[in-house]
């Protein structure tokens, strides 16, 4: 598999950019929204945007329970912020339905709420970036608050208050982060999530 289809979930969210990043990265990138363009994709993205309206949209458009099936039957899956909210078997505050699949507890705008957004550098080893540091924009973002033996942590924050938190992680083909690489015009993100769904094809 040359060029994977990857799907981005386009019922609400940053989903240009991420189809835009998934290109950049070598996929074959298509919007999804009907059950039937979910079942003929490789991977998927879940984008950042507002993850209660995304779950209840899942609901509506009747694909929530196609997604758990798939997500339970090893399909690579990368969840940014709202996506890594929705990713999670267990979210801190109330929260309307999930995907889940992720052994992690989330909170949501972990970062306070005076913190709208918040940036900095980021080297993560586990996903490609490793000599240049990666800006990593965090928009009333989640961070994973607890994270269960099988989940592997590939970044934390580095400064300010929030220091030390996990903000992106890997259990099997579920990959997330809090942070929105698709708006910073680097592709190393989604090139370690393609080269993910290849390793899964
Ligand atoms: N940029 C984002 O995706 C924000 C996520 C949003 N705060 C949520 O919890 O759904």
């Amino acid at each position: 598999m040359t060029s994977p289809r990857i799907g981005v979930l386009a019922l609400q969210g940053d989903v240009r950019e991420h189809l835009a990043a998934l290109e950049a990265a070598g996929a074959h990138a298509v919007p999804v929204r009907r059950a039937g363009e979910l079942a003929a994709v490789d991977g998927l993205v879940l984008p950042g945007g507002e993850s209660t309206t995304i779950g209840k949209l899942l609901v509506a458009f009747d694909l929530l329970a196609q997604l758990r099936e798939l997500v339970g039957s090893g399909l690579p899956v990368y969840g940014s912020c709202a996506g890594m909210v929705l990713l999670a078997d267990r979210v801190a505050d109330a929260h309307g339905p999930l995907v889940g699949g992720m052994d992690v507890t989330v909170r949501r705008n972990a970062f306070g709420r005076q913190v709208d957004s918040f940036e900095e550098d980021l080297l993560a080893p586990g996903l490609g970036i490793v000599d240049a540091p990666l800006r990593a924009v965090y928009i009333r973002a989640p961070w994973v608050e607890e994270a269960g033996d099988g989940v592997e942590v590939l970044a934390r924050v580095r400064s300010g208050p929030a220091a030390g938190r996990i903000v992106a992680a890997r259990q099997g083909a579920l990959l997330v982060t809090a942070f929105h690489p698709e708006i910073s015009d680097d592709a190393r993100v989604h090139r370690a999530f393609v080269d993910l769904v290849r390793a899964h094809a």
